[in-house]
């Protein structure tokens, strides 16, 4: 072995913890693909003595203080694994500015500021790598701008959250509560520091904001996808999806529609012969409909310390051997389009309509005429047992517009004795 690259991590969390494991782990491997000897120099942490188990276990220098990594001329890589905007983004950006690559594990940052920091990346020649940012293990990014560079993507959908699949399976399989769900995901390491952005769809839409990017070149705000998230999806309509033969899943996706692009997170009725449909616990999949390859699904581990760590060693293999190569400093995604966003008249979708009404006669009238005055039709529906006064009935419309969608959520509500219990999309 020739060369050391000493590289530095900012937090030893879930992540952070799983990397000097793989590194080790993997040792002869990373050697011989980068003719690198990878080593964790420092690592900067809140509370020495909590960490000193591991660091003693890996020879890490522990710091509290980002300077005596910042400062420090060895370490050539800093890995953000803290999370969340600041500090990390303010350590990341003066990490670039002193000449320093970095890669990161950080979907929030990315999402929000993966402009700015792409530009002080390039600025300053160095590299900068977010491959466990979206989907934790599963070579996602890497595969858009790499494999699939000669390809014209359709469409990127999929089940990009962890925390919120191992929730909705484990709801329905073992019956769980939604609260007790949520801690076993959280001590499991899957959900983030703080799991609101889990639950609410959030952390998924950080995540189609990075794959529009990769598959379109488009770069879209948090604000330009519709999102929703678990919080008030009832087991009820899990189970009326169910007998219309659907599975309901948290679903992210972005399309082409011409020329502009739509997204949106949030509980879809994914057909239960679909192969999303089947993928469990905490695994991820990232389906894509492209013009050469066609349709295409990558599987894996979206979270945990392992997976998410082996995306981001991967990510230093790769500045490992640009260094070698003497070709730091190219850009992670170079595709660049005009950000256009499609109007809900272009956004066409089968969708899902859970509605209460009065049990007497009358109401399928009432909702027929709302959804044909839309000029559209049913493609399935079916009342649940009533309590004798109030009755839920539940319909699968044929395709129309969101545009239209949205007229008749809003003739719904129009009708006082009517109330609109849950509304989604339904996947084809
Ligand atoms: N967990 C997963 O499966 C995945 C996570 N990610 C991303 O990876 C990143 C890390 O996540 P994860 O490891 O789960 O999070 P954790 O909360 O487990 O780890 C973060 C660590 O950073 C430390 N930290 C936070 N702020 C500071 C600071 N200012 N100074 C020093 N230390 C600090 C925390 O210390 P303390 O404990 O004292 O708060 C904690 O130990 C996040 O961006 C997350 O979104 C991406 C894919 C999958
Ligand atoms: N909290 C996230 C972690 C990976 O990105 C998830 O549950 O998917
Ligand atoms: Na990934």
């Amino acid at each position: 072995m020739d060369k050391q690259l000493k590289i530095a991590l900012l937090g030893l969390g879930t992540v952070g913890s799983g990397v000097p494991l793989i590194l080790k782990e993997h040792k002869e491997k990373i050697s011989q693909v980068t003719g690198m000897e990878i080593l964790v120099e420092k690592a900067l942490v809140r509370n020495k003595a909590a960490k000193a188990e591991i660091a003693k276990e890996y020879g890490i220098e522990l710091v509290t203080d980002f300077k005596e990594i910042l400062e420090d001329q060895d370490i050539q890589v800093v890995v953000e694994l803290l999370g969340k905007i600041e500090p990390a983004k303010t350590y990341i950006v003066q990490a670039l500015e002193s000449g320093k690559h970095v890669v990161t594990a950080n979907k929030d940052l990315l999402a929000q500021h993966g402009s700015e920091l792409v530009a002080v990346a390039r600025k300053n020649h160095c590299d900068l790598y977010y491959e466990a940012s979206v989907a934790g293990g599963i070579p996602i990014l890497r595969t858009i701008a790499n494999s699939l560079a000669a390809d014209n993507i359709h469409k990127v959908l999929g089940i990009v959250n962890g925390t919120t699949n191992y929730m909705l399976t484990k709801m329905v399989s073992e019956k769980l509560t939604y609260e007790t769900a949520l801690e076993q995901a959280q001590q499991l390491g899957f959900a983030e520091s703080d799991p609101t952005n889990d639950v609410d769809g959030i952390d998924a839409a950080y995540k189609m904001v990075i794959l529009t990017q990769f598959a379109f070149g488009m770069t879209l705000h948090l604000s330009d996808i519709e999102t929703k998230g678990i919080r008030g999806l009832a087991l009820e309509d899990i189970e009326m999806a169910h007998q219309l033969g659907y599975t309901i899943k948290l679903i992210g996706s972005s399309s082409m529609l011409e020329e502009s692009v739509t997204a949106e997170v949030g509980p879809v009725l994914v057909p239960s012969n679909h192969p999303l449909a089947s993928v469990q616990n905490e695994m991820n999949a990232v389906f894509v409909d492209s013009a050469g390859v066609g349709e295409s699904m990558y599987y894996g581990a979206g979270a945990g310390a392992k997976p998410t760590a082996t995306s981001v060693v991967s990510d230093l293999i790769t500045t490992a051997k640009n260094l070698r190569l003497g070709i730091s400093g190219h850009q992670f995604n170079s595709y660049k389009n005009e950000t256009k966003i499609a109007s809900d008249q272009e956004i066409i979708s089968k969708y899902y309509f859970s509605i209460e009404v009065p049990d007497k006669v009358g109401q399928f009238l009432k909702l027929t005429q709302i959804v044909t005055n839309e000029g559209i039709s049913f493609d399935q529906l079916i009342q649940q047992q009533s309590d004798g006064e109030r009755a839920r009935i539940v319909i699968i419309t044929h395709k129309m517009t969101k545009a239209q969608m949205k007229q008749v959520k809003q003739a719904i509500g129009q009708i006082p004795e009517f109330e609109l219990l849950a509304n989604y999309k339904v996947l084809d």
